[in-house]
């Protein structure tokens, strides 16, 4: 799995979408398959994995840790694992690619085994802090060597003799939450984790479906998860639903286009994952939740968008666990609403694949839209009747959704946008460009 070449592309004006596309799979839900899968004794069958860059490291790290991860011809994923306490010291650093998921989740599981584990990445990853995982990790025994403020490369080496903590989470992650559970598996004991403002649970979701003893009790401190050591798990079929932060970028195409009309069936709508569409039916926007159903433990449904006229609003603080990966197109969004949109609370967004507030605020102002960058937040000031002017090449620091945000934007701006690489965009959602077109859209490689 090389590091792909650079991929400019640019996207032009757009008349209407329309028309039903299946966004691919879940990027959290396909990480977490993979690795308990390779874990749990006997075979767990993978429909709908995300088959993108961050996911097929996932599963090229698991089988280094000595699981079983293979795609069948028909497209379903089978995963067999050694059971709990089973793994076995990697042969080579396991390179994650672009994925901060991958690398932390990781790094939990393998911090309580007697060996050790050496992590790298691409320059985005290597960019990234480590150091909210390496904590709670050391606490529990391990030592973990990196970069200085805990960068990649570094290395994990596991305790023989793993201690269970009970650890509060001082910001809000589901990466973190989920790292510490994963190293209570091979831990005895109860790991518990409190998390002050609650994140996605799909950790918690797959572990009590692969047959661990977890429990989730509210206390004046937050939601406390616990979970018993050293389980046994068995493998299961998991059927990934569509990642609603992929949906998201047709979802508002569709809204900024004029008479757009599109679906998009089978999207998980997992309470923690869904700020987004509740800030865009604020905002005035025509989404419809069609089918409402439970796919695997998980809720899942179809979205109907039509265009929409948009009012600008103030999207609160602890909302910003359920849309963290949303904010860069939700500020897209943005420039095409009326009024004023207060985005608050997003000191997250600095630690992403690149700096998103800094970078959205920069490009948002290079396509002609007056945004206000703050220290953990940002403003944007739409409508006045008019498109923003776009005209410009967007420099996407290997992020992915900075990348698809200002693709989307070009698709209703003045004159086209450009992005300087597109390659990153293959990390959680391979097949845009195609599945954009397919709509209506015009991305297309810029030519030199
Ligand atoms: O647990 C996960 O699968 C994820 C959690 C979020 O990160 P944080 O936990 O760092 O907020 C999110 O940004 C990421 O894309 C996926
Ligand atoms: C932040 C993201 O992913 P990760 O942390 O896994 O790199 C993302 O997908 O937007």
């Amino acid at each position: 799995m090389a590091h792909s070449a650079v991929l400019p592309l640019t996207s032009g004006s757009a008349g209407s979408l329309s028309g039903s596309v299946q966004v691919p799979g879940d990027k959290s839900i396909s990480h977490r398959s993979l690795m308990l899968g390779a874990l749990a004794l006997g075979e767990t069958e993978i429909h709908g994995l995300l088959e993108g860059e961050d996911v097929l490291r996932t599963a090229a790290a698991m089988r280094a840790l000595g699981g079983a991860a293979e795609r069948g011809a028909d497209g379903v994923w089978h995963a067999r694992g050694r059971g709990i306490g089973g793994l076995i010291e990697p042969a080579d650093v396991l390179d994650l690619g672009n994925a901060g998921t991958g690398t932390r989740l990781l790094m939990g599981l393998v911090a309580t085994y007697d060996f050790t584990t050496f992590f790298t990445g691409d320059a985005s990853l290597r960019s990234r802090p480590m150091a909210r995982v390496a904590e709670p990790l050391t606490r529990m025994g391990a030592q973990i060597i990196a970069r200085s403020k805990g960068r990649p490369p570094l290395a994990v080496i596991g305790t023989a003799e793993p201690l269970p903590i009970t650890y509060r989470l001082p910001v809000a992650s589901a990466q973190v939450k989920s790292a510490i559970l994963l190293a209570g598996l091979n831990t005895p004991g109860i790991t518990t984790v409190i998390e002050p403002e609650p994140t996605r649970d799909h950790t918690e979701l797959m572990l009590r479906g692969f047959g661990a003893e977890l429990t989730v009790e509210q206390t004046p401190e937050g939601r406390a998860v616990s979970l018993r050591g050293q389980p046994e798990l068995t493998g299961r079929k998991i059927v990934v639903p569509g990642d609603p932060s992929s949906a998201a970028f047709p979802l508002v195409a569709a809204l900024i286009l004029p008479g757009s009309d599109v679906t998009l069936p089978n999207i998980g709508l997992n309470p923690h994952r869904i700020g987004l569409i509740e800030t865009l039916l604020e905002m005035g926007a025509d989404i419809q939740i069609l089918d409402r159903r439970e796919v695997a433990g998980e809720p899942v449904g179809d979205l109907r968008v039509r265009a929409s006229k948009l009012q600008g609003i103030t999207v609160p603080a602890e909302r910003a666990p359920s849309m963290i990966d949303e904010y860069p197109i939700l500020s897209v969004a943005a420039a095409f609403a009326e009024g004023e949109t207060k985005m608050l609370g997003l000191a997250e967004l600095r630690v992403k694949e690149s700096d998103r507030l800094g970078t959205m605020a920069q490009g948002l102002a290079g396509c002609g839209i007056e945004v206000s960058e703050g220290e953990d937040s940002l403003t944007v000031r739409g409508g006045k009747g008019r498109k923003p002017a776009g005209g410009t090449t967007i420099a996407v620091k290997l992020d992915h959704r900075i990348g698809m945000s200002f693709l989307v934007l070009g698709l209703a701006a003045e004159r086209p946008v450009a992005i300087d690489d597109g390659a990153a965009i293959d990390t959680s959602f391979p097949g845009f460009a195609r599945l954009m077109n397919g709509l209506g859209a015009g991305i297309a490689p810029l030519k030199a």
